[in-house]
């Protein structure tokens, strides 16, 4: 080897996207942990973004707003999977970003062009500045954020699955609703214009219905490891 530098693995990269509920976020974060890449949750930037226009009082449903608006907040996302943080302006917004009232409205704030790129520059330079790799979820990842990824997941599971996964996480909600709120974001999500939710033509399809997280997690690893190995 050249002037005795030491050999270091490139980079890894990898995509993993899927409508709500279908384990991205708990998948991402172990595969992550395990094999020492960094790890970013973009929905929890949409979710900040929406978060911050809802405290400065910006419509959210007036997408002009919502454009003018749209290079005001600093969001910064932590990428240690084992302690993800996000901060809009500085203020830790790990638990308002999650809220009902943020949920409802992440949709109509994310389907704006000027949002996308905004948020969608952000992740790239995460992606960019990560040595080892990173493991990035969302709804685009794989078609428009990082489309030369090492590697593409797309997690699915049938909407019950999905509905009854995300009520296990919430107080007092019932299935039912979950379930209504659910498919409505999923088909916002999918049918906007810019960079709507969608499998990548080479993306790895992996249904999660019938599996346990475990399952999950040790399939995407040996697919990182596969693709490592160059088979
Ligand atoms: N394969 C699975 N089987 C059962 N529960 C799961 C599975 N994958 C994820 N979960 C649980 O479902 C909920 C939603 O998972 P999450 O990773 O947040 O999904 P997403 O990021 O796709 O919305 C979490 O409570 C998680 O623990
Ligand atoms: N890459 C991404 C990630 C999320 N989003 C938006 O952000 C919302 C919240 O994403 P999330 O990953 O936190 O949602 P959950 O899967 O946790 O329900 C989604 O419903 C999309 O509207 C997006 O547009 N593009």
């Amino acid at each position: 080897m050249e002037n005795g530098a030491a050999r270091t693995a490139p980079a890894v990269i990898v995509a993993i996207d899927g409508p709500s509920g279908t384990g991205k976020s708990s998948t991402s974060k172990a595969v992550a942990a395990q094999l020492r890449l960094n790890y970013l949750d973009t929905g929890a930037q949409y979710r900040a973004i929406t978060w911050w226009m809802v405290a400065n009082g910006v419509d959210t449903d007036d997408a002009q707003a919502v454009a003018a608006a749209a290079d005001k907040p600093e969001i910064l996302s932590g990428t240690d999977p084992e302690n993800p943080t996000i901060t809009v302006d500085g203020v830790d917004v790990a638990g308002p970003i999650r809220t009902q009232e943020v949920t409802s409205k992440v949709s109509a704030v994310s389907a704006v062009p000027e949002i996308r790129t905004r948020i969608t520059e952000l992740q790239r330079a995460i992606a960019a500045a990560a040595v080892t790799g990173i493991v990035v979820e969302g709804r685009d990842i794989g078609t428009t954020v990082l489309p030369d990824a090492d590697l593409k997941i797309f997690l699915t599971a049938a909407a019950e699955a999905r509905a009854a996964r995300r009520s296990g996480e919430l107080k007092d909600s019932d299935v039912k609703a979950t379930r209504e709120a659910l498919i409505k974001r999923d088909a916002a999500d999918s049918t906007r214009k810019t960079s709507p939710l969608a499998k990548a033509d080479d993306a790895v399809e992996v249904d999660t219905t019938d599996l346990t997280l475990p399952q999950v997690i040790e399939c995407v690893v040996t697919l990182v490891e596969e693709k490592r190995a160059g088979k």
